[in-house]
């Protein structure tokens, strides 16, 4: 089973991800984790901060010759931010943002005198340990030929005025929009100026994303028990990234409006296996998935840190204070959406290994690709889908 714990301060020397659990002879594709870690750094909106940085991976432990050994593996993303941060005199924090860690967490773990202590590890900086470790997950992953896009689907309230179902589309334009979204030349315009008045103005914006992993072959997961159910695992997954705060899977909150029989995907068979026409469910039953895609939105909040500050109190005075102001993103819904696909990777990985094994590639590959039911599901196995 794989599993992944990061460490790291956000302006300490580097993130780290130790990954337990990948199977021996995954070949690494460097360039690909650093393309995800690029990506991560992405969208417009970000903060001083992304200009410093240039995220590259160092694998440090569990990778001989370019392919896993099955032993633990550890990642360390360096933080070039560290050189301008360790002989810092900084001011202390004592005036906690509203919708950060700050006010808490000082008290939690003692931090009254300086809520930094507290930020440099709720800070999102993590999720770059995060990112690393789930590109190497996602390179899993693309050896069943699992795939998984995102899109945005509401940036700072903002639609994209143009829709599509076809998923070549959509797997188009997560990897060559700037926005990452099915928007007009004029959508992209009218986000343009609302990130450039919130920078100018100091609000900050949230969002919200449309995450899809096709090809996916059914019956990953479980009913079996609360801790097996895919959709719960998925979800737990997403809403430990900073700054989520709500997913939905298929329909989601919509089921509220519809009668039962125009919510669910009714069964049919033909030459190729069982089949469905619509895809309320997201491609998830009974904790399982069932071959249709895996469609799930999560919403971002705005990010905490404004540069107009917020109403706060003073920990040491009890005054009224404002917020603290942070060098800080004005958006990240792009940025996001990598995270997502990294926090969920790990997810779909060890729900495949339940069912096929975990210990060597070639055998899971084999298991795999010998696994009769997953033809009669209308799972087309990997050397026939093209
Ligand atoms: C990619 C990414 C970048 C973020 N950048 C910032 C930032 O620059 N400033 C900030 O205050 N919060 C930022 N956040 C959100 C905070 O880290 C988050 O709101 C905070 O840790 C509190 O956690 P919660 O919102 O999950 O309750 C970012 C989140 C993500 C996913
Ligand atoms: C550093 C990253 O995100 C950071 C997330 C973050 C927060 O509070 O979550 C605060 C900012 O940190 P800094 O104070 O160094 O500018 C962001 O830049 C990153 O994504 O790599």
């Amino acid at each position: 089973m794989i599993h992944i714990t990061t460490s790291g301060e956000s302006h300490g020397r580097a993130m780290l991800a130790t990954i337990t659990g990948i199977p021996s002879g995954l070949e690494i594709d460097l360039d690909f984790i650093n393309h995800e870690l690029k990506l991560r750094q992405s969208g417009f909106g970000r903060g001083g901060r992304m200009k410093i940085e240039t995220d590259t991976a160092d694998i440090l432990t569990g990778v001989i010759n370019g392919k896993t050994t099955g032993s633990p593996i550890t990642i360390a993303v360096w933080n070039k931010d560290w050189d301008n941060w360790k002989d810092k005199k900084t001011e202390p924090i004592l005036t906690p943002r509203p919708g950060h860690a700050d006010l808490i967490g000082m008290y939690k773990y003692g931090h009254l005198d300086d809520a930094r202590k507290v930020l440099e590890r709720a800070s999102a900086r993590e999720t770059a340990a995060r990112v690393a470790a789930g590109a190497l997950v996602k390179l899993f992953l693309r050896a069943f030929k699992i795939d998984m896009f995102s899109h945005i689907v509401n940036w700072g309230g903002i639609t994209p005025s143009r829709q599509t179902e076809n998923l070549t589309e959509i797997r188009e334009i997560s990897q060559n929009s700037p926005f990452r979204w099915l928007g007009t030349p004029s959508d992209d315009e009218t986000l343009t100026k609302l990130i450039e008045q919130a920078m100018r103005e100091g609000f900050t914006l949230g969002g919200i994303i449309e995450t899809i992993i096709y090809p996916i072959p059914p019956m990953l997961g479980s009913y079996q028990t609360a801790e097996q159910k895919l959709d719960a695992q998925i979800a737990a997954s997403v809403l430990s990234i900073q700054a989520i705060k709500g997913i939905e899977f298929g329909l989601g909150f919509a089921y509220a409006n519809r009668p039962g029989k125009d919510a669910m995907d009714a069964i049919y068979y033909g030459e190729r296996g069982y089949y469905r026409q619509t895809n309320y469910a997201g491609g998830i039953e009974g904790g399982m998935t069932n071959g249709n895609p895996v469609v799930f939105r999560s919403v971002m909040k705005p990010i905490p840190t404004q540069m107009s500050p917020l109403e706060t109190v003073h920990v040491q005075t009890k005054e009224k204070a404002l917020s603290v102001k942070e060098r800080s993103d004005v958006t990240a819904v792009f940025a996001a959406s990598i995270v997502i696909e990294s926090a969920v990777a790990p997810v779909i990985a060890n729900a495949l290994m339940e069912r096929y094994g975990s210990d060597h590639m070639e055998r899971i590959l084999e298991a795999f690709s010998r696994d009769p039911s997953l033809q009669e599901l209308g799972y087309l196995l990997p050397t026939h889908r093209h």
